[in-house]
């Protein structure tokens, strides 16, 4: 259950004059010494018990041990770093037979891609997770016709949420981002892509959609009609299922932040649909900012639920902090623009896409806007780190550093995802 919310902290007005990084970093670590005084030392970073002992760690190659102290380095700031809590907990009441660890996954990474190979997710955790969405999906929610079931094995739902979230300390928490990844999903493929979607009346039912998120308070005559189309349709019925499983183990401000990053999810959408109805090719640096907001965002964002700890909201509000989660969404997305290029370019019609948009707004061969889109990402992926870093180091309170070690490992495995997926995506054929 989620904690009591302490009393908010007064702001100072110095604190709003000043926009300076470090300033406003001071003062959120100085808040955050606050509201623990406030709360009777109690921490609230600290929600769930403490992590059972990890189990021996899979043993990951030496380019993924490399990979995994580079980030330590970054994220341990001057005071050390423990790392003892961010290890994968046990995954009990599983009921998978223990498994040696997984063989390595295939797919090949972009060439070039400045990326952080991760561990083999645990394999326990993936077919227990696997099998339960499956459950949610068919009986609770009734999300997909049989026909379906090949597309839904193929996403891998569970080798997805279980690489990006390795701190969810049982089960339940990682089926909390397991469920709104797929009904994210279901809202995309069946309102605005490949599944029945359509630019034409996509507003309507987005807005509808983001109901089922942050319901109508209307009056007793009308209530009910809206309750009811909550669970006419399987957009909805995921979405509302998702919320609510979400809401009973987040704090009110953490489901209030992920309200308001689907918002941000939406609104991105409705600019693509837009121009696709015009078939319009925005500037580059427009299409990035529609992508800011069509974006991955939602996932991370929730690393802390997921980890069963909450980054209080000043903290998550903070520029620099907002700076961080922004350049993380836009790297992941980006990822994904260059693993989804070739399916794109199959696809009906012309999908936007970052490789795509620059061809065409630049004049430039589509090999070159490829590998230009490539050096997006990496200059996106450097700049999260680094202020990644630099923002654990001004403000070491130990929940902004897990929640930006939690963030930094999600992007690791969504760049794991993409590359694995070889039913869903395959490189073009440029090297
Ligand atoms: C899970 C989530 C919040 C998704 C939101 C937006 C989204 C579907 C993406 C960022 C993925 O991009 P895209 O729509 O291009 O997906 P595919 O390339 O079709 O996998
Ligand atoms: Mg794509």
């Amino acid at each position: 259950m989620p904690a009591p919310e302490p009393s908010p902290p007064q702001s100072s007005p110095s604190a709003a004059a000043s926009h300076s990084g470090a300033y406003v970093l001071a003062e959120a670590a100085a808040r955050a010494r606050d509201i623990g005084a406030a709360t009777g030392g109690r921490p609230l970073v600290a929600r769930v018990p403490p992590l059972p002992t990890p189990p021996p760690a899979d043993a990951p190659t030496a380019e993924a041990r490399a990979a995994g102290g580079a980030l330590d380095r970054i994220l341990r700031g001057p005071s050390g770093l423990g790392t003892v809590s961010l290890r994968p907990a046990r995954c009990e009441g599983a009921s998978a037979p223990v498994e040696a660890p997984a063989a390595p996954a295939e797919g090949s990474p972009v060439p070039g891609l400045y990326h952080h190979p991760v561990p083999e997710p645990d394999p326990v955790r993936v077919a227990e997770v696997g099998r339960r969405i499956k459950s949610w999906a068919l009986d609770e929610v009734e999300l997909y016709p049989e026909d379906w079931e090949d597309q839904f094995d193929g996403f891998s739902v569970g080798r997805y949420m279980v690489a990006c979230h390795p701190d969810a300390p049982t089960v339940d928490h990682l089926m909390l981002a397991t469920r709104l990844m797929v009904a994210e999903n279901a809202v995309d493929d069946c309102y605005c892509e490949d599944h029945g979607g359509s630019p034409i009346g996509l507003g309507g039912r987005l807005l509808l959609a983001h109901t089922a998120l942050d319901p109508l308070h209307t009056t007793k005559e009308y209530q009910p009609r809206w309750a009811e189309s909550l669970h006419s349709d399987a957009p909805r019925r995921a979405y509302r299922s998702a919320m609510e499983y979400f809401r009973g183990a987040a704090s009110p401000s953490q489901a209030d932040r992920f309200r308001h990053d689907m918002a941000r999810l939406h609104l991105g959408y409705l600019a693509e649909a837009a121009w696709a109805q015009t078939d319009h090719v925005p500037e580059v640096w427009e299409y990035l900012a529609m992508r800011q907001f069509n974006n991955f965002r939602p996932c991370p964002t929730i690393t802390d639920t997921v980890g069963g700890y909450e980054l209080p909201a000043d903290l998550h509000a903070g520029p620099a902090m907002q700076r961080v989660i922004a350049l993380a969404g836009n790297a992941t997305t980006i990822v994904n623009d260059l693993y989804s290029y070739t399916k794109e370019l199959d696809s009906p019609g012309r999908h936007l896409n970052l490789p795509v948009v620059i061809a065409e707004r630049e004049g430039i061969a589509d090999r070159d806007a490829y590998m230009k889109a490539i050096d997006v990402h990496n200059e996106l992926m450097h700049d999260f780190e680094a202020e990644a870093a630099a923002l654990a180091a001004a403000c070491p309170v130990p929940g902004v550093r897990r929640f930006l070690r939690g963030v930094a490992v999600w992007v690791d495995g969504n760049h794991y995802w993409h590359r694995t997926n070889t039913y869903r995506y395959g490189l073009p054929d440029f090297w």
